[in-house]
């Protein structure tokens, strides 16, 4: 089987995407862990197929695999490669407002140029429940026991789990460790993405991810969303923010609850090829 894909990367975080128009992209965990691999196959860290809309409501639905073949409800930088991809392929106008559905329910986006999108990324969700984290009730910073020390967190979900931990130093040796024992907290019954964010200013945060299913990344779109809500929530940080990230800043603009989130950024095509199937 050959399967034709186009490379693509918002911040370096980078994808595989698949034309699936036609019909739902079905492939095994095993097979997307094989494209997955940086030296024996195209190498990403998260897969992407465009498929048709399943609400009756969008233009297009959009699926999201993680390198180790999980699949997640929602992408960020992905979700701005997807609209470049639609315009690229003719199906989305410079300026035009479309909305598209993810796993986790429906976005809008704007290819503002062929190298920019923005996306409405909806209301932030900080109940425990439905991000899920083991918390009882909302609060704005949780104590969480990990790797033998207490650290305070905040938690919200962006159509897909988020831990955020505000650090003086990104560079701190202990990041390393703490990066991969907070995503897979038992507390996060589904796994978590963590952020380590420092506080630039009012306006700027730096930001290092490590993901679920992909491990450290050098941006994650959601993640930015996700340090932007916690901080904002509690009045840390004003209503547009800079996220500098290892490879790229993203746009986040957010009134605060009750709000919908927009996240602007860029979209990069790399190269299409095939995937040979052996
Ligand atoms: N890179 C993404 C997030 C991808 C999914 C995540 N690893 C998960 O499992 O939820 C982004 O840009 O948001």
């Amino acid at each position: 089987m050959a399967l034709r894909f186009t490379k693509m990367h918002g911040s370096g975080n980078d994808f595989a995407v698949i034309d699936s128009r036609d019909a739902a992209l079905d492939l095994s965990a095993a097979t997307i862990r094989a494209m997955a691999d940086r030296h024996t196959g195209i190498g990403f860290d998260q897969l992407l197929s465009v498929e048709p809309a399943r609400d009756g409501a969008s233009a297009f639905y959009y699926g999201i695999w993680n390198a180790d073949g999980s699949p997640s409800g929602q992408c960020g930088n992905g979700v701005r490669c997807v609209a470049a991809w639609l315009h690229r392929a003719g199906a989305l106008a410079l300026g035009q407002t479309v909305q598209i559905q993810s796993p986790s329910g429906p976005v809008a986006v704007r290819v503002l140029d062929a190298q920019r999108v923005t996306v409405d990324m909806g209301e932030p969700v900080f109940e425990p429940a439905r991000i899920p984290f083991d918390a009882g009730q909302f609060a704005s910073r949780y104590a969480l026991d990990v790797a033998g020390q207490q650290l305070e967190i905040g938690a919200v979900s962006m159509g897909n789990p988020h831990a955020v931990v505000v650090v003086d130093d990104l560079a701190a040796a202990a990041l390393e460790q703490l990066g991969p024992a907070i995503t897979a907290h038992p507390r996060f019954a589904a796994g978590v993405n963590t952020g380590f964010v420092r506080k630039l200013g009012q306006g700027h945060v730096q930001l290092q991810v490590h993901e679920r299913g992909s491990g450290w990344t050098l941006a994650c779109g959601t993640g930015a969303c996700a340090a932007m809500a916690v901080l904002r929530q509690r009045s840390e940080v004003a209503a547009q923010v800079q996220v500098d990230l290892p490879g790229g800043s993203l746009q986040i603009d957010w009134n605060g609850p009750g709000e919908r989130l927009w996240m602007t950024g860029p979209a990069a095509f790399v190269f299409a090829g095939e995937w040979l199937d052996s």
